[in-house]
């Protein structure tokens, strides 16, 4: 039986700056995403990002970053794009050959969060 958190499975803290990187790299290079970054302090961002993913799989670090609802309040963050953007995390996480199972929670993870990042829907016509 595998006992190790997720943290230690995928390769620690290395692991994550690397996948971190790489998501970031393919969020700035999606034209529908891209906007949102304009202006933002990206090594800021991406040590928060970091830490973050790391803590969600069990490593040591604590998060010490905004409160997700807090930061991401007044973007207008759609549905559709924050799915994209977990889109994108999970095709990097794939490419470092992570397993099913921590995909799966990630998703978990993803699916809880949602509702604090996204804006509120606008009021629909049907
Ligand atoms: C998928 C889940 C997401 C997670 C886990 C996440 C995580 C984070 C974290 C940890 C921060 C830094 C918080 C801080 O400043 O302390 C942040 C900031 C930010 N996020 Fe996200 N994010 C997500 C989705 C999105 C989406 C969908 C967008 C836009 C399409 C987005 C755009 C931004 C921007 C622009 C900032 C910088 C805000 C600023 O510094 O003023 N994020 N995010």
């Amino acid at each position: 039986m595998n006992t190790s958190s997720y943290y230690d499975q995928i390769g620690g803290a290395p692991v994550v700056r690397d996948v971190v990187d790489r998501f970031y790299v393919r969020v700035l290079g999606d034209d529908d995403l891209k906007p949102y970054f304009a202006g933002v302090d990206m090594p800021r961002l991406k040590r928060h990002m970091v830490v973050l993913l790391c803590s969600v799989l069990g490593g040591p670090e604590p998060y010490e970053g905004r409160d997700l609802g807090e930061a991401h309040a007044g973007m207008g963050i759609t549905s559709e794009h924050y799915d994209k953007v977990g889109e994108h995390l999970f095709a990097v996480l794939q490419e470092s050959g992570v397993g099913e199972d921590i995909l799966r929670d990630v998703g978990l993870v993803l699916g809880k969060v949602k509702s604090s990042i996204v804006a509120e829907p606008a009021e629909t016509a049907d």
